[in-house]
């Protein structure tokens, strides 16, 4: 860099209006490069609104033929409309691109391009502003000293609000300038959290970039310790496949999967900054809600419920079903008019092998039988002299005969009655998993009392998985054009099918840490999980910065590695943030009041806080902080300036972030779940939720693993 960020609310820096690499000196604000990139804002801003009034003048009263393209035609529009929207707020370019010869801007040759959410240009079409994703901003986020791609100078634009206070330059072909780490990135990283999480458009890194670019025909998997920017990628990456395959996206249409919904309702604003607003976004649980989930199943039964092993004791049940025909009376006869065509038993049952042995849906072979056995009777009539058309064919396929022993032979499987079956009936369940599953795994995932029927069943998350396997050997799942799925590690194989299926014919970014998972299940390898997903040669990428965690906190946190992933090396940190950590033992009698005052002490700074506690640790949490007085959300609920505190069960912990973190008794995190290992993970996930700083507060001795004489108090 060739200087910090110049700022108006910062004393180190000029006011605005002082150009950031002549004379410090204070300059006008009307004056100036500053006042010069604030009037291509202001033109910016004013040719944005002309856009969205033209696309609000349109009239399509004749434009289409018929009502249902009209309101095609409107509806994208209206999305249109919507997409043009100035955000007060958000910055409409955050950079600048000097190149020192003219290159291809969205069609428009040039040397200048400002670098921005979303294209903005004149009324004579030439671009004001060019859309971050277009292939001329690449060199915003890649160019370096040693590959500049052809730019003299990028500058990037410091705003505060809407208002473009300061900028800052890097001349790229200077050898004599050098390589600072940006005063604008670093003050981004810092600006206090509040609210939901933001777009990070304005500083990808380039190692976050190359994830986001990567083409659409590929699945791309990043492994990445907490806070390298997993999640912010992978939905950036979706906003970059929408922008270029716009068309065959919208057709096939993207889907972001997270763990839960307070999760969802934490980045669902990300995507509508960057003006994408059709992303659906859902759990697994919502992919797969065939039968309502109201039941829990102990952690073996989960696990083997799980394993990808149940999908081959599904499919050998489904297909038990079918019937072979053997006996000669099995044979079908259909009568046309005054004749009698016979299909002997030998022909029919050749035809169920071969449908049996071809990689089919089950429900797709149960349509093609009849038709099968109808053109069998038509081969018949054809060598008898007759000349049967289609017709004939189609309705020796739906006739009395061939229907009934299609029934007898193919039956039509309800999806939940075989799950059910399958978990109720011992002898059943036994058929099937002879080989599979062991008699002790088969006892685990069995009803201890089977319930009645589908209605009264109890189901857990694991069964609808298994249904919604079931279902899709009988009819295929429709497939999306690209799937994120976020927090991956934690899915079990079964989930990774089920999500899988739903990318069957696209692609999919899975973002995770293998250290982060806290499912019994968990990824031991995203070789095995990725092959589960369906796509075993996706590429896997690691990101190692750390973005979100001071440096002191992900150290103390990565003391925890060598026991819940010893493959996994520490995640680096780009922030120092010197008394970051802070570890207080207090008597057991008083630690509701004292996790109440750091709360309290914590608020006393700008942005969010969360304190984090074992699940059941909440309630008598809830009561230390109401006796405080202190008001408190539920994790999902947005943080305002009037209400900054969240208070997180440690099972929500995952994903989300706050400026300070209280952490209360880690003991209780790691006891809370059924195994050390799980609960150590559990704890590495709330002690890395931190941007500014945590402080832990505990009664009971910490876990070994965390504590060591080292650890700074305080
Ligand atoms: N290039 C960047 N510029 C600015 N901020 C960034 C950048 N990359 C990541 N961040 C910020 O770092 C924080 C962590 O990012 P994110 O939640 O995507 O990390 P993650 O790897 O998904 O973490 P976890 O494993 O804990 O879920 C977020 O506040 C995000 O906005």
């Amino acid at each position: 860099m060739s200087a910090p960020a110049r700022s108006s609310d910062d004393p180190a820096r000029p006011a605005p209006g002082a150009p950031a690499d002549g004379p410090t000196a204070l300059a006008p604000p009307d004056s100036g490069p500053l006042a010069a990139e604030r009037a291509h804002l202001a033109a910016s801003r004013a040719a944005l609104r002309a856009m969205r009034a033209d696309a609000e003048a349109l009239d399509l009263s004749d434009a289409a033929a018929n009502w249902v393209t009209a309101e095609t035609l409107r509806a994208d529009v209206r999305r249109r409309i919507a997409s043009l929207a100035d955000l007060s707020g958000t910055p409409l370019f955050f950079g600048r691109l000097d190149f020192a010869r003219p290159v291809d801007g969205d069609g428009e040759y040039g040397t200048r391009f400002y670098i921005g959410r979303r294209h903005v240009h004149d009324a004579g079409g030439d671009p004001m502003v060019i859309d971050w994703r277009a292939p001329v901003s690449q060199p915003f986020y890649r160019a370096s000293k040693k590959d500049p791609l052809g730019v003299v100078l990028r500058r990037r634009f410091g705003y505060d609000g809407g208002e473009l206070t300061a900028y800052e330059d890097e001349r790229l072909s200077d050898p004599g300038e050098e390589e600072r780490v940006s005063a604008l990135l670093r003050r981004e990283i810092e600006r206090p959290r509040v609210g939901p999480m933001r777009d990070i458009v304005a500083t990808i890194q380039p190692e976050q970039d190359e994830i986001v670019r990567a083409g659409l025909a590929g699945t791309v998997c990043v492994q990445g310790a907490p806070g390298t920017g997993k999640t912010a990628v992978g939905l950036h990456r979706v906003a970059y496949l929408l922008y270029a395959h716009r068309e065959r996206l919208a057709r096939s249409g993207t889907l972001v999967v997270g763990p839960n919904r307070s999760f969802l309702r934490y980045i669902e604003q990300v995507l509508p900054a960057l003006g994408e607003l059709e992303v659906k976004q859902a759990t697994v649980g919502e992919l797969v809600a065939h039968v309502e989930v109201r039941g829990t199943d102990s952690p073996a039964a989960a696990t083997v419920k799980g394993d990808a092993r149940m999908a081959r004791v599904l499919r050998r049940a489904l297909r038990s079903g079918v019937r072979v025909p053997e006996g000669p009376e099995e044979g079908v006869t259909v009568v046309r008019g005054s004749r009698r065509w016979r299909i002997p038993a030998h022909e029919i049952a050749e035809t169920v092998r071969e449908l049996l042995a071809r990689d089919i849906r089950y429900g797709a072979a149960r349509e093609a039988l009849p038709q099968r056995i109808a053109h069998a009777v038509l081969v018949r009539m054809e060598r008898s002299g007759e000349a049967p058309d289609d017709r004939v064919q189609a309705a020796v396929a739906r006739s009395a005969p061939v229907k009934a022993a299609v029934k007898e032979i193919w039956p039509q499987v309800d999806p939940v009655k075989l799950v059910l079956r399958l978990l109720s009936d011992a002898a059943f369940l036994a058929e099937h998993a002879e080989g599979l599953l062991t008699p002790e795994e088969q006892r685990a995932v069995l009803w201890e009392r089977p319930p009645r029927g589908v209605k009264s069943a109890r189901w857990s998350a694991a069964d609808a998985v298994l249904i919604d396997e079931a279902r899709d050997l009988v009819e295929r799942t429709g497939s999306l054009g690209h799937v994120v799925l976020d927090e991956a590690q934690d899915l079990s194989p079964m989930q990774y099918r089920a999500v899988g299926r739903r990318c069957g014919t696209g692609s999919a970014t899975v973002l995770g840490d293998l250290a982060q998972g806290t499912t019994p299940w968990a990824a031991r390898s995203w070789e095995a999980a990725l092959s589960h997903l369906g796509k075993p040669d996706a590429v896997v990428e690691e990101l190692t910065t750390g973005f979100r965690v001071p440096r002191e906190v992900i150290d103390y946190a990565s003391r925890l590695l060598p026991a819940i992933a010893p493959g996994l090396s520490p995640a680096g940190s780009v922030r120092e943030a010197a008394g970051s950590l802070r570890v207080r033992r207090v008597p057991g009698a008083g630690l509701g009041g004292e996790v109440a005052a750091a709360c309290r002490e914590a608020l006393g700074r700008e942005g969010s806080t969360g304190l984090i506690a074992a699940d059941e640790r909440v309630p008598v949490l809830a009561g230390a902080l109401g006796a405080a007085g202190l008001d408190w959300l539920a994790p999902g609920e947005e943080t305002s300036a009037r209400c900054r505190l969240t208070l997180v069960p440690a099972s929500l912990a995952k994903g989300l972030e706050y400026d300070w973190v209280v952490l209360e008794e880690p003991a209780a995190v790691v006891a809370g779940e059924p195994d050390r290992r799980t609960g150590l993970r559990r704890l590495y996930v709330a002690l890395t939720r931190a941007v500014s700083g945590l402080t832990v507060v505990h009664a009971e001795s910490l876990p070994a693993e965390l504590d060591s004489p080292s650890a700074s108090r305080g």
